[in-house]
């Protein structure tokens, strides 16, 4: 079928979706996550065959997508018509589904992106086309049959296999009432751009270099471990992984040492294999960009403290640098396996450095003491500020970026709203 057609296909399939009661498409969502659920060992392989992804991290990402699915299947509707007392007799607010929505997806997480965009855009009343990343078909495809499978309606979901280079055609047809994309910033401000000069409704869930800001009250053990794998999970392929770890000063002696001793437990190996804490990255030539990047931290003065040695086209042994404010390398996103350290005097330091990038995705701090996170709660420029954890995505919570990393919000009940019109009636 070409383009065209499965448009059209996704346009009829909206006009019956948009009519189907809330309740009952939670039904089919109580399916798609019991199915996701009962073979996440099956579709994790498919996502570490396609983008090397230690295997037990797959599986996870699946239950995940499962347990994402089932909270949208219990969901308020708070899409529900909404009445606002006026003067008037009827007053209400309608939110009304805009239609077939384009997904632009990347590799990182193939099913949890994927799911993460389409879940509640779907249950809002919409259809959705995903053009998913090149590597990740197998994924898209799969996902596509569990929507079938489940009993959603054939069309409500369809993964396109398009390249890059289709996005601009499929965006400007007047068939796409809007877009989520979730990827790098040049791409993102790409299809904004398009969005925009058609009038449409953009998503952005771009990058990030959110800083892991360690202070001297925090508990050390559990922050190195955390630190460690905030940085090194899915082998540093994330927009929202610990980047940049930012120390105080009088810890930095008994703290780094603990946490380049949990870094080193990363050793590559079989992606495959349930042991295997790090596997390859996506692609070679990512792995060369990395290369690219860590070269030039180092000739603006970067220090090594780990080297990022290369031990085959796409596998690392991963690498941590001390880097200083100034180097231009702060300006990147380091989407692998090396972390830059850094070193702030107080607290005060430490929020400049954190704030001081382009981005501001879901920064990270450690300190046991209330008024101290409050100064973190209050002032980082960030879509999210974890406390004594790991920066990771919650369902139930929403999630998007401030600064560079983007605009909107996906998951929590919030999303619901991202791709629906608020239409008023209001009169006697
Ligand atoms: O690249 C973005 C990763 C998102 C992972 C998460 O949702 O925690």
């Amino acid at each position: 079928m070409n383009l065209e057609n499965k448009l059209a296909k996704s346009q009829t399939a909206f006009e019956n979706w948009k009519t189907v009661p809330f309740t009952e498409k939670q039904k089919l969502l109580q399916k798609l996550a019991s199915l996701l659920e009962k073979d996440a060992e099956k579709f994790g392989k498919i996502i570490t065959q396609e983008m090397n992804k230690p295997i037990t991290q797959s599986i996870s990402e699946v239950q995940k997508c499962a347990l994402m699915t089932r909270y949208y299947a219990e969901a308020e509707n708070i899409l529900k018509p909404e009445k606002i007392k006026t003067e008037f007799r009827v007053s209400e607010i309608h939110s009304v589904p805009k239609g077939v929505i384009l997904g632009v997806m990347p590799w990182n997480f193939p099913f949890w992106q994927a799911l993460r965009f389409a879940v509640p855009v779907i249950l809002a009343g919409n259809t959705v086309v995903l053009k998913h990343a090149s590597i990740c078909f197998g994924s898209g495809n799969m996902i596509e049959k569990l929507f079938l499978k489940a009993g959603f309606p054939k069309e409500v979901f369809q993964n396109l296999e398009i390249g890059h280079e289709d996005v601009k055609k499929v965006l400007e047809n007047p068939i796409i009432k809007g877009v989520s994309l979730t990827g790098s910033e040049k791409s993102g401000a790409e299809v904004a751009s398009i969005a925009g000069k058609n009038i449409k409704k953009s998503l952005l869930e771009l990058g990030g270099s959110d800083a892991f800001i360690v202070l001297d009250d925090a508990d050390f053990k559990k922050a190195a471990a955390s630190g460690a794998k905030a940085r090194l999970q899915n082998c540093g392929q994330a927009c929202n992984a610990g980047k940049r770890f930012i120390i105080q000063k009088n810890i930095e002696k008994e703290f780094l040492p603990m946490f380049i001793k949990e870094y080193q437990k990363y050793i590559p190996g079989n992606p495959l294999k349930k042991e295997t804490l790090i596997g390859g990255m996506a692609r070679p030539d990512l792995a060369d960009e990395l290369e690219k990047q860590y070269k030039k931290a180092l000739k603006f003065g970067a220090e090594i403290i780990l080297p990022l040695e290369r031990i085959s086209k796409n596998e690392f042994i991963p690498g941590l640098i001390k880097v200083k404010a100034g180097n231009p390398i702060l300006q990147d996103e380091l989407f692998g396996p090396l972390g830059m350290v850094m070193i702030a005097k107080n607290d005060k330091e430490a929020l400049k450095l954190a704030n001081d990038i382009p981005f501001g995705l879901s920064n990270s701090v450690w300190t046991k003491d209330k008024k101290r996170q409050q100064l973190f709660i209050d002032h980082l420029e960030s879509g999210t500020v974890s406390l004594n954890k790991e920066s990771s995505s919650d369902p139930r919570l929403p999630f998007g970026g401030a600064k560079s990393s983007g605009y909107g919000t996906e998951l929590s009940l919030h999303a619901l709203k991202e791709f629906v019109n608020m239409k008023t009636i209001v009169g006697n």
